[in-house]
């Protein structure tokens, strides 16, 4: 029997500027990522004493996603065990259940998302201190901090130095993938090799907000996600993507989240979004493309 649940979140980047190359390779950010009401499920359960931590994949992007020790939910799992190692404290084994409902290696953090969501479920269970943890968190991926928090956030530093968004106006979000799963690591590497880091002043945010959604247009189209272009190289369909948001009716805003393939699409409501929605999925370039279409989380 499930002993407790939680959401894990797709994660999206409004925009993504690339600031700078540490000389570990990773690179410095400045985003604003907001999370939609779509996401994967996970479940904890309780498991006989002796077992091990185990997992359990279904849903429909479960297909190629193993739920084996690489698994981002069951590496959450051992991070946690980690911390804990010194204090001599035994943690009971757990049964987890991941129901995958975002598509896999796609930029609005999936993967990400489980494992801030097994680190939440798994302090719950295990009564850890909240801190444990944020300093795990970091340790399993650049986007697991902030999929940890769940609200709109500015991300900086390499998405660990993380600033609370200022307040956002209501809006309906459509995320649409057009089946092509995009390695993370390959376009920040073609970002790299162009040396394509675009030199901008700072960039500042409104202390009160932004007021209403032409505010927040405005202040995006000041703003890029600057791997758009570099997955457009690798992946062209991502273009595709962005035509057909462009030409849907009542589209306010489009662009491509995280390192893609799912681009977005802001609306004036949830309401909007699903109709631009079903519009949508009448054309015939989308048949196959995986959508969903709702509200912003607050
Ligand atoms: C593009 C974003 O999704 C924006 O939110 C994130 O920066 C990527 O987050 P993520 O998928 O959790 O990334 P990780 O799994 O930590 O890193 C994958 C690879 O992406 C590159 N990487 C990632 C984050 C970052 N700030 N700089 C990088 O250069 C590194 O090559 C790294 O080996
Ligand atoms: N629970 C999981 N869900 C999805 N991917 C996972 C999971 N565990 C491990 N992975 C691996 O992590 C890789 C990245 O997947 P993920 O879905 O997080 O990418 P993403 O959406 O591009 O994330 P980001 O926006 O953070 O770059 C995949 O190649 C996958 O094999």
């Amino acid at each position: 029997m499930a002993l407790l649940q939680d959401m894990a979140h797709a994660k999206i980047n409004l925009f993504l500027h690339v600031t700078g190359r540490r000389d570990d390779g990773y690179h410095l950010l400045d985003s604003l990522a907001v999370f939609a009401g779509a996401g994967d499920h996970v479940t904890l359960s309780a498991t006989t004493p002796d077992d091990e931590d185990s997992l359990t994949v279904q849903g429909p992007f479960s297909e190629g996603l193993e739920a084996d020790s690489n698994n981002l939910i069951l590496k959450a799992a051992r991070s946690l065990r980690h911390e804990m190692g010194t204090t001599g404290r035994t943690l009971p084994a757990t049964a987890l259940r991941l129901e995958k409902h975002l598509p896999v290696a796609s930029g609005i953090g999936g993967g990400s998302a489980d494992a801030a969501c097994a680190l939440r479920l798994l302090t719950r269970y295990w009564h850890l201190p909240a801190d444990m943890a944020t300093r795990a968190a970091p340790t399993l991926g650049a986007d697991v901090p902030v999929c940890l928090v769940q609200k709109a956030t500015r991300m900086e530093g390499i998405g660990d130095i993380l600033t609370p968004a200022p307040s956002l106006p209501e809006m309906g979000i459509l995320l649409v993938n057009p089946g092509v799963s995009v390695s993370t690591p390959s376009i920040f590497r073609r970002l790299a090799a162009t040396g394509g880091i675009t030199v901008r002043p700072s960039l500042s945010f409104p202390e009160a907000g932004w007021p209403t959604l032409d505010a927040l247009i405005a202040f995006l189209r000041t703003t890029e996600n600057d791997l758009q272009p570099h997955a457009i190289a690798q992946e062209p369909v991502i273009a595709t993507v962005l035509e057909q948001l462009a030409a849907l009716p009542d589209v306010r805003f489009s662009r491509m989240s995280g390192s893609g393939a799912t681009c977005f699409a802001l609306f004036d409501s949830a309401e909007k979004a699903a109709e631009a929605a079903r519009h949508l999925a009448r054309q015939d370039a989308a048949r196959d493309w995986w959508h969903w279409a709702g509200p912003v989380l607050p």
